[in-house]
């Protein structure tokens, strides 16, 4: 006897599948094949189109607005609890809010193994390999006792777990005053009830290898899973799982984790809460730090968010008491001591500006040759990869622009004798020309400086001290970070060059003397973020020295044209709350968030005019519109600042309200329009990107 001959009522499902028409689709429940009831959450194998697929379980109702015969079967479940009810929330509030279907955020948040019924089946059998091993701190930090506003700090957070509400919580502390030990000790007491899980997103895992066995070592009894993408398939659908069951303790992840279904969930640190790659910069462009917060308070348990140098919009929200923040002021470990912080005008080095070439002063060469003679490390951070950003022909001005990017070709070099143009946009990799295409001249030069340059300049200079690089080029091997950073931790390396990478929260013990030899480009940049993100880079770059009593009074030369630009003035002093008060005064002036709500329109075809065209007749409509709100303003139509990227050009509109609700009232009748220009002008892409970070 068929189901539907059965006397028992029809059951529908409503599923989310992973495509952008804005509804959700119903299936018919075939008790007698599925032999279980059906439940939100659950993941389920269907049939969309011709094509096999897996969706998931929004809701379960017995009639459909659609003839019964003509609707399918659900034709499979994955062998795996449904997900959990937070994550279903968050997902539906993360669609509403950046404008895109439950089902474009919430499937591909699932690991591409479980979206795949065929290996259902292998996914639940145990894996065989074996675990990597993981290289846990010798000394473990359960021995170091807690000073006592860190002991304050844990107090404080302890007695927002017990009390089970929401909090939003900053812990602002100067590089090395120890947040990391802070937080790990509330975790230990939260993670004390059975069964609790905690998450900890920290900016980039791979990095920074020691952020993992710091944890395990932190936690020897406690299951701890990573997630982030650098990942096997099959871990990482293994890892997920085990958050899912509940079978992990701990969670520590990239941006990723957010969307992790974590069913007993009790607390959430989001390290670094300013790094910019906990947004998201393509699909659903969601930022993991807001998501963290919305999730804490549906689950109504403490977040806390962790910097030495907050996003402004945080900051602002403590300082508002949204938030309550928590202060560090003092570095932790025995006799460190923050760095001296010296400027030096480069204006005034004659030696630099002749031979420009390898941008060092004679200051911080003298600086370096000490450091090396007293067997210290020095970093030089300079945040750009490569040897030269740019080669250009002296006789007719020629220069190594991409054919596919308004970007120029960065020279790179790939062995000893041998260089190539690499753009950093769409990676194409060409040769470099014999001579000037354009002239034939065949002295073409390279302008400008890159960490391979500078490298080369510094193995020349100081040829007895041991050189390391780190970048995105000497990292991309399977465990050529581990070694790298190894080596400095070793003491086997006397100066190390590197872009931004060589900041991010490493603890180095001899470090004391940190050069930057390139930082004044960002002060010039058409981002109102830009000088924000320099502060904390370099706060960041500076905290790295003088971290040990090994190292004694440490030193930061930061070399710049501009010494009386506000970044570096408020470094010097190291004034984080007066810097963002400075830039939190000059927002305030002109509007611009947190005082205010934006939301980016992009538009990219293969010629700028009809990714404009589009936008201004989307704006036109949009403005006539009868539910249009009042209070939004909108920009300019205009190129992006980089138009050209991958054979595209990009142009955008910026939509600004100082009120939430209008500026998604706007988006939602922008997006309408938008759908109807995009059907008559076919091959112009576009999306809407709420609270965008780069402008
Ligand atoms: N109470 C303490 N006593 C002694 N040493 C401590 C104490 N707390 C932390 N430390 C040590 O201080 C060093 C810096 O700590 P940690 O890396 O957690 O700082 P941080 O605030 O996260 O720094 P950053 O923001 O610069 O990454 C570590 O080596 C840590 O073990
Ligand atoms: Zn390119």
């Amino acid at each position: 006897m068929s189901f539907l001959q059965n006397s028992e009522k029809q059951i529908i499902v409503e599923v989310a599948l992973d495509n952008p028409i804005n509804k959700l689709f119903d299936y018919r429940w075939n008790n007698l094949c599925l032999d279980i009831k059906p439940q939100r959450g659950q993941i389920i194998a269907v049939n969309f189109g011709r094509k096999d697929c897996v969706g998931v379980v929004m809701s379960i109702k017995e009639r459909s607005d659609y003839d019964l015969d003509k609707l399918k079967d659900v034709q499979g479940l994955a062998p795996i609890s449904p997900l959990s009810e937070d994550l279903l929330g968050m997902s539906e509030f993360a669609a509403s809010y950046y404008q895109r279907t439950i089902g474009e955020v919430l499937l591909p948040a699932i690991p591409k193994l479980w979206r795949q019924k065929n290996k259902w089946d292998l996914l639940s059998k145990e894996k065989r390999k074996k675990k990597k091993e993981l290289d846990i701190k010798e000394t473990s930090t359960k021995e170091i006792a807690l000073n006592t506003q860190q002991q304050e700090i844990v107090s404080n957070l302890i007695a927002k777990t017990v009390s089970q509400e929401y909090s939003c919580n900053l812990l602002q502390g100067v590089t090395g005053s120890g947040k990391t030990l802070t937080y790990l000790r509330w975790l230990e007491k939260v993670l004390e009830t059975p069964d609790s899980q905690v998450l900890i997103m920290v900016p980039e895992i791979n990095l920074t290898p020691q952020m993992e066995s710091t944890i395990q070592g932190a936690f020897p009894n406690k299951k701890v899973v990573v997630l982030h993408s650098g990942l096997t398939d099959r871990s990482r659908a293994d890892h997920w799982a085990c958050a899912h069951a509940g079978d992990a303790q701990i969670i520590l992840g990239t941006r990723m984790a957010i969307m992790a279904s974590m069913p007993n969930l009790k607390a959430i640190v989001v390290d670094e809460e300013h790094d910019l790659s906990y947004k998201q910069q393509e699909g659903v462009r969601y930022s993991a730090r807001d998501l963290a917060i919305w999730r804490a308070k549906k689950l109504s348990i403490p977040v806390l968010l962790v910097s030495a140098t907050p996003s402004l919009e945080t900051w602002f929200h403590a300082e508002e008491s949204r938030y309550q923040k928590l202060t560090l002021s003092n570095r932790a470990a025995k006799d460190s001591e923050p760095p001296i912080i010296e400027l030096v005008d480069i204006k005034q080095d004659r030696k630099i500006s002749q031979q420009s070439d390898h941008g060092f002063s004679a200051y911080l060469l003298e600086a370096l040759q000490k450091n090396i003679d007293l067997g210290l490390q020095s970093l030089i951070y300079i945040n750009r990869r490569g040897y030269s950003p740019v080669i250009s022909c002296e006789a007719c001005g020629w220069i190594s622009d991409c054919q596919k990017c308004s970007a120029h070709m960065v020279l790179h070099k790939i062995a000893e004798h041998k260089k190539n143009l690499c753009c950093h946009h769409c990676g194409l990799i060409k040769q470099i020309p014999k001579a000037c295409p354009d002239c034939g001249n065949a002295d073409l030069q390279p302008i400008g400086k890159g960490t391979q340059k500078v490298e080369e300049f510094l193995v020349k200079t100081f040829p007895r001290a041991k050189i390391l690089r780190i970048d995105a080029d000497t990292t991309r091997k399977k465990g050529s970070a581990d070694n790298l950073f190894g080596a400095i931790h070793d003491g086997d390396a006397d100066i190390i060059v590197g872009t931004q990478m060589i900041t991010k929260g490493h603890d180095y013990k001899a470090v004391s003397l940190v050069g930057v030899i390139d930082a004044d480009a960002s002060l010039f940049s058409q981002d109102f973020r830009a000088g924000e993100r320099l502060f904390a880079q370099l706060m960041q770059v500076a905290g790295r020295a003088g971290r040990s009593e090994k190292t004694g009074q440490s030193k930061v030369i930061i070399q710049t044209r501009y010494p009386n630009a506000a970044p570096y003035t408020y470094l010097k002093t190291n004034d984080v709350d007066g810097f963002l008060e400075e830039l939190k005064n000059e927002r305030e002036l002109v509007g611009l968030p947190p005082f205010s709500y934006q939301a980016l329109v992009h538009a990219e075809h293969k010629t700028i005019m009809a990714a404009i065209d589009m936008l201004r007749e989307a704006v036109n409509f949009s403005k006539a519109d009868q539910n249009w709100p009042q209070n939004v303003s909108l920009s300019d139509v205009i190129p992006r600042a980089m138009v050209r990227v991958a054979g595209k050009e990009r142009a955008q509109v910026l939509i600004e309200s100082g009120n939430r609700q209008s500026l998604q009232l706007a988006i939602q009748v922008m997006q309408h329009y938008l759908t109807e220009q995009n059907t008559k002008r076919k091959g112009v892409g576009w999306y809407i990107e709420r609270d965008p970070i780069l402008i």
